[in-house]
């Protein structure tokens, strides 16, 4: 597995194959999720590139930030075993030069006004910058990204049409613990007793009302929550809670962890 810290360097690699190129951009503490994604890379593409980059731009919490978990070695290990052929990781400088101060706006509308773009401001611009930034170098044909981010794919859609990419985004379903939670890096900020709380969100998706989800959540130690709603799958507007086709999205804090989650219900 080739690895590359700097921009230049890995273009120069990935361009002179002229190869297909599967990409997966992540921001490290590597699970099985991710490892799904580079999985369906593989097998749509010649050469599979992955990224590792804990973007600033997109933590509106500098404490979030601060505390995102970071485990590079590891990550690279888990890459070289699933077979992945470059792993690009840049550091903050590299991916912006000129800092973080000016960064380019894209115009998301809808998408990024409400669930995590109301709890979260700022978050999908950074997104947008950085998987924008990422696209450029990069230089993928399809592009692959986690349905548990599911508005983040909706959001990244929005900016591949605006930049008018001809980048192809492949969404793959969420990989769960075999008793239903959600595997995400930010889980490894939870103790055993809360990942078993935690299961509340699996759960919670089978009760009739988003009062019920949230009383289960909190009966359950979560201490806050952002949102349980339901809406449309394809326009995200909102509609009656449980009235199919529909797929409910909730954000909570467990231990002071956000979570997040969805299910469509067809
Ligand atoms: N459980 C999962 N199943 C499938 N894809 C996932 C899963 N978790 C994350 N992904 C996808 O992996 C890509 C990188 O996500 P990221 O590095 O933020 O991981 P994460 O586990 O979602 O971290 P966190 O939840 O702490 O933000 C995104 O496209 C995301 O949707
Ligand atoms: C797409 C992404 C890698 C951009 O930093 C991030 O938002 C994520 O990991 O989902
Ligand atoms: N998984 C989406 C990236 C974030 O939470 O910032």
């Amino acid at each position: 597995m080739k690895q590359f810290q700097k921009t230049s360097e890995l273009q120069s690699y990935l361009h002179s194959t002229g190869k297909s190129i599967g990409f997966v951009p992540t921001m490290g503490a590597l699970h099985e999720g991710h490892l799904a994604l580079m999985e369906a890379s593989k097998k749509a593409c010649e050469l599979s590139v992955c990224s590792i980059f804990v973007n600033p731009t997109q933590f509106n919490d500098p404490s979030d930030f601060d505390k995102y978990p970071v485990t590079l070695e590891a990550d690279l290990e888990k890459l070289r075993n699933a077979g992945c052929d470059a792993v690009f990781y840049p550091s903050v400088s590299e991916m912006y030069p000129n800092g973080t101060a000016d960064l380019k706006s894209y115009n998301l509308g809808f998408p990024e006004t409400i669930l995590e773009g109301k709890y979260r401001p700022g978050h999908f611009q950074g997104v947008c910058v950085v998987v924008d930034l990422l696209l450029q170098a990069v230089q993928p044909t399809k592009l692959f990204m986690g349905e548990k981010d599911y508005q983040q794919i909706a959001v990244v859609q929005k900016m591949l049409e605006l930049t008018n990419s001809s980048v192809e985004l492949v969404k793959c379903p969420t990989v769960r613990s075999a008793e239903g939670l959600a595997l995400s890096s930010r889980n490894a900020r939870l103790s055993e007793e809360q990942k078993i709380q935690a299961l509340a969100i699996y759960k919670g998706f089978n009760l009739s009302s988003e009062f019920a989800f949230k009383q289960s959540l909190l009966e359950n130690g979560f201490e806050s929550i952002d949102y349980v709603a339901c809406v449309d799958p394809t326009t995200l507007l909102e509609k009656p809670y449980g009235e199919k086709p529909c797929l409910i999205l909730v954000a909570a804090f467990i231990g002071g962890v956000r979570l997040i989650d969805n299910k469509t219900f067809s």
